[in-house]
């Protein structure tokens, strides 16, 4: 039978599952005495976005090279699509795409040509100009890969973690670099690759990413996970209880934030470049502090929570738990 996997909430409470794509048991990674990967349990159900987060150093990379076969872990079992992927590089090859942080190309070699010589390794590639016209690089077809952008580089990287049809892709901090119009056709293309049918395994820094992509977020925080879930379900367990605002220009409000943090533990004033963050822990609190903003002319706006508290409140409790 194959490995199952509870995918997620139904709209009536229960749990559906699917075929696993990944599961990871016992996952050990230790370099010398230190231990970078600490006994993690990790799965991935068939046709999912899935998003790894945590800190520098938390451990992310390390996990993903495991799963991808890259790096054989200290301790642990590991099948992604039933395979092995240490001990079974060739089926690994060819169900699984990696986009490395730092690829290494041929340097003189022109855009098509490293499209067509990957698409060589295989025996039904995806068509390279459609990955091509999809991650926006149809232009820079001809461009020797040197004379490529950080950006642009990034994208061929992820254009050839594809050309061999991958059931399953890896994507270490992809749209680290790109500007914001490249990352949405990062997102746009990943989207639609993964309506075919692509399982997607990704580790990012940006919250944002992760909320437009991810079915399921996995939070990791010095090498174990902490939490995991949908983005909806990560931010009604984590993200702070109470309501955030948003005061505009904090320089002619000094006074404003004074009285506001003359109301006590039930609301935390935190500035925040020209703005102040005001977050209304105790409910009963928030007429004074409306009042407040009326009395000095304060603009605001409410904010609703998102991954971003997420993030912030598990990495503190989690880095206040190890100390
Ligand atoms: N080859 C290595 N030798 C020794 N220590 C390593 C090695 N690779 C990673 N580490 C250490 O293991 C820990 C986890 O590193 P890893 O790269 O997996 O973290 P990460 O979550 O991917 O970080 P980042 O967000 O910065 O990419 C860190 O403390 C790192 O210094």
């Amino acid at each position: 039978m194959k490995p199952q996997v509870a995918s997620g909430d139904t709209p009536t409470g229960g749990t559906t599952t699917t075929e696993a794509a990944i599961t990871a048991t016992g996952v050990t990674v230790r370099y010398g005495s230190k231990v970078a990967v600490d006994n993690v349990d990790f799965s991935v159900a068939a046709g999912q976005i899935v998003g790894l987060i945590g800190p520098n150093g938390a451990g992310k990379t390390s996990l993903m090279e495991c799963i991808e076969g890259l790096r054989k872990s200290s301790a642990g079992d590991i099948r992604v699509l039933g395979v092995d992927p240490v001990r079974d590089r060739t089926a690994m090859a060819r169900i699984a795409g990696v986009q490395l942080q730092d690829s290494a190309y041929p340097t003189r070699t022109r855009v098509d040509e490293l499209c067509t010589l990957f698409a060589g390794f295989y025996q039904d590639p995806a068509d390279p100009d459609e990955l091509l016209e999809q991650f926006g690089l149809t232009e820079k077809k001809r461009s020797q890969v040197t004379k490529l952008s950080g950006g642009q580089r990034q994208r061929l990287s992820l254009v050839l973690s594809l050309i061999g049809k991958p059931e399953i892709v890896f994507l270490d901090e992809l749209t680290t670099g790109l500007d914001p119009e490249a990352r949405r056709t990062v997102w746009d293309g990943l989207r639609r690759r993964n309506e075919e049918g692509l399982t997607i395994v990704l580790s990012s820094h940006h919250m944002e990413e992760v909320e437009y992509l991810c079915d399921r977020v996995s939070v990791i925080v010095a090498g174990s996970i902490v939490a995991t879930g949908s983005v909806a379900e990560l931010i009604a367990a984590h993200a702070t209880g109470g309501e955030r605002i948003i005061v505009e220009d904090a320089a002619s409000h000094g006074a404003l934030r004074e009285a506001l943090v003359e109301l006590g533990d039930g609301v935390t004033v935190t500035p925040a470049g020209n703005r102040i963050q005001v977050d209304i822990d105790d409910a009963s609190l928030r007429d004074r502090v409306t009042a407040l903003f009326d009395e000095h002319s304060a603009v605001s706006r409410a904010v609703t929570a998102s991954m971003d508290d997420v993030y912030v409140a598990l990495t503190k409790q989690h880095a206040t738990d190890g100390e």
